[in-house]
């Protein structure tokens, strides 16, 4: 009997042998520049010397450890968050995907507040498991066939300060929001929306769950996302970038919602394990000495600058958006043949966002010539999927 993958993205037509840094090189051999980063996961490079370090010595001590069997590696952890955490975040906890993050999130809000309504957004992403599904609306797809979700969600505009007014109530638990929506096409959230929420959220009782999932560990310039807005969140949710590549999420919450939450309330049998652990430790130490937050603000920009530069006039782009090395270059046209032919043509790889964005998500330490280069690959290809675009009309 053959044994297939269930495969749930389509396969991108390469077959990677191995990665560094900033690259990626295929079984033929080829190298790619990778702003794709596995969906923004290895945002600090590819197989980091500290992060692969503290991983093997995990592996060389110990591989297998419930959190109630904690060991040293949760103090080096806690420490190593100190400097990271937005002040008063004073407890966190570790799962092993950014949808159970949202999850654990979401019950967080019924159980501190007694309340069930959750608000969530137009655009939003928060991932595929049932409760993060039912607060996703980036696609009608994702929900497709998965009906009757978790009940007593409601779906407000994004960006609409009327809407927040109106629907944010004294029966809503907790409102979800990504700070710039990732999926749902690098839609950065307006100042005025980020503020009107945080103070709704304090009038009627409810509370401010941001989902960093995509933005949070520096990529958009701060640590997170929501420090440019100068709002404080209740709960955060994070995950992709904070083990540098291994897989596990994180759940942050202030000493007020901790204390509401007895052993027994949540559980994971993998959450919090040895080598997470170590995985988050090594990975906050890089983000503060190496000074990611501050790298990725100044190439974010340098991207943005020659993107919108390069793109002047170009009848398919709408526009770029994005904040630090979290960009977006929104087109006129579905932006498939723009990937392939990065991939292709100009060995980069990036990724879609919503149905017409080509999404740039490099890790933070690409050079000024990985920059100038995917500004440059960028415009041709967009080039190319305009002139092509002219034949078929004028054929
Ligand atoms: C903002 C946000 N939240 C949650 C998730 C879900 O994360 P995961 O795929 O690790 O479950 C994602 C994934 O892209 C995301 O971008």
């Amino acid at each position: 009997m053959a044994v297939h993958y269930l495969h749930f993205y389509a396969p991108r037509g390469i077959r990677v042998a191995r990665a560094e840094g900033q690259y990626v090189w295929d079984t033929e051999g080829r190298r790619y520049l990778d702003a794709h980063t596995g969906h923004g996961v290895a945002f600090l490079g590819h197989r980091h010397p500290r992060i692969v370090e503290a991983i093997r010595e995990a592996l060389d001590t110990v591989m297998v450890a419930p959190p109630g069997l904690a060991g040293p590696w949760l103090e080096e952890m806690l420490e190593a968050l100190e400097p990271v955490l937005p002040n008063g975040m004073e407890y966190v906890t570790l799962l092993n995907s950014g949808a159970e993050a949202v999850e654990l999130a979401l019950k967080i809000a019924r159980r501190v507040t007694g309340r069930s309504e959750i608000v969530y957004f137009t655009g939003s992403f928060h991932g595929r498991t049932m409760g993060a599904l039912s607060v996703t609306s980036s696609s009608p797809l994702y929900r497709q066939g998965y009906e009757p979700l978790v009940p007593d969600t409601r779906r407000a505009r994004f960006n609409n300060v009327e809407d927040v007014e109106r629907v944010v109530t004294e029966q809503t638990a907790a409102v979800i929001v990504e700070p710039i929506q990732g999926e749902g096409g690098v839609n950065p959230a307006s100042p005025e929306f980020m503020q009107a929420l945080r103070r709704r959220c304090d009038e009627v009782g409810c509370l401010l769950v941001v989902d960093e999932v995509q933005t949070g560990f520096g990529r958009t310039g701060c640590i997170w996302a929501h420090e440019h807005y100068g709002i404080r969140a209740d709960i955060i949710t994070a995950g992709k970038a904070i083990g540098g590549g291994f897989p596990v999420s994180m759940v942050a919450v202030p000493g007020w919602i901790a204390e509401k939450l007895p052993p027994g309330f949540h559980g994971s049998t993998y959450g919090g394990n040895p080598m997470a652990m170590k995985a988050v430790a090594a990975a906050s130490r890089v983000l503060v000495e190496e000074r990611v937050p501050d790298q990725a603000a100044e190439k974010g920009a340098l991207l943005k600058q020659l993107l919108e530069d390069m793109l002047d006039g170009v009848r398919v782009v709408r526009r770029v958006k994005g904040m630090g090395l979290m960009l977006g270059v929104e087109l006129r046209l579905r932006p498939d043949p723009v990937l392939r032919c990065l991939q292709e043509e100009k060995r980069i790889l990036a990724l879609k966002a919503g149905s017409t964005v080509v999404r740039l998500l490099p890790p933070y330490l690409v050079t000024r010539e990985d920059i100038e280069a995917m500004a440059s690959g960028v415009r041709d290809c967009v080039l190319r999927l305009q002139s092509s675009q002219a034949t078929q009309r004028a054929g």
